[in-house]
């Protein structure tokens, strides 16, 4: 998908959502632990109770690689689902890869090829050819991690070598590598305040921000410092959405969170003059 069509389905469904499948298996509903494949159920029940106000979804892999095999498949009949009833959506891997150059060409292959996802979250601190391999697929994308959400952040991204912390060297190194047709970066919602700097140094890239919800970052701050007139943000939330609640009603409450964001998230395109 390519950033004319992104921004076309946000300004379609008055939406930056990213709802995000961590579907920890010891998490799902009981009534569905007895089905064939639970962690499919509840991904499919939540697909369908959201992909109305929703533009990506974001499968983290630790939560499906960590149940081997049976993890793995079930990914795939999520994606596949997805491709076949909701075939407008972003789909991102959130699998932070990144190694020498021609283990990341495999990972490249095995997410944005054979599992045919959009986009790939990747770690920067290998450089150059550790990201260039995710590059080389048309409208494929690949999402930098930036500054992250975490309490951890502190420890690295914020070291300063001439003034320039290490997450503003990613930013602006890697825009030698990719472009905003290609390349986006993860800025955690927690850390809002920071967006005004982030957007002085990528003015019209596609920032994935994870943060709100479970983690407490504000939807509102983050609309505030970082979206651009291309909207250039997609929000994300996993657990606030996927496990609100833990009965038979799961989906129909995640459906009710995910349109809850979704309302606020066209009061902010209006205002800022998108919609
Ligand atoms: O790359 C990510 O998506 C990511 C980066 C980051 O800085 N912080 C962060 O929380 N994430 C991911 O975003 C999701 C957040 O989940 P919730 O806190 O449940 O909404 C998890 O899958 C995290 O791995």
């Amino acid at each position: 998908m390519n950033y004319t069509a992104l921004f076309e389905q946000i300004k379609k469904k008055k939406s930056f959502l990213c709802v995000g499948l961590d579907s920890d298996i010891a998490k799902i509903p009981a009534h569905l632990q007895q089905v064939a494949d639970p962690v499919f159920e509840f991904n499919k029940a939540v697909i369908d109770a959201t992909a109305g106000v929703t533009i990506a979804y974001k499968p983290n892999i630790a939560f499906y690689e960590s149940r081997g095999v049976e993890g793995w498949q079930s990914l795939e009949k999520t994606v596949t689902y997805i491709r076949q009833q909701y075939p407008e959506i972003f789909l991102i891997a959130d699998a932070k890869r990144g190694d020498i150059g021609n283990t990341s060409q495999m990972y490249a292959k095995a997410f944005l090829e054979t599992l045919n996802f959009d986009a790939i979250t990747v770690a920067p601190y290998m450089g150059e050819d550790s990201v260039t391999p995710f590059l080389q697929y048309p409208e494929k994308w690949v999402i930098l991690l930036a500054l992250t959400s975490n309490k951890g952040a502190f420890d690295f991204q914020f070291r300063e070598d001439k003034g320039v912390k290490l997450y503003e060297a990613v930013l602006r190194k890697s825009q030698e590598w990719g472009d905003k047709q290609n390349m986006m970066y993860v800025v955690g919602a927690t850390k809002a305040e920071m967006l005004g700097g982030i957007r002085d140094i990528v003015p019209d890239h596609f920032l994935l921000v994870p943060g709100v919800g479970a983690q407490g970052g504000s939807l509102q701050e983050v609309a505030k410092y970082g979206m651009n007139s291309h909207c250039g943000l997609i929000v994300n939330s996993s657990r606030g959405i996927i496990f609100a609640d833990k009965t038979e009603q799961f989906a129909v409450r995640a459906g009710e969170e995910a349109r809850k964001l979704q309302g606020e998230m066209e009061i902010l395109l209006k205002e800022k003059g998108i919609l």
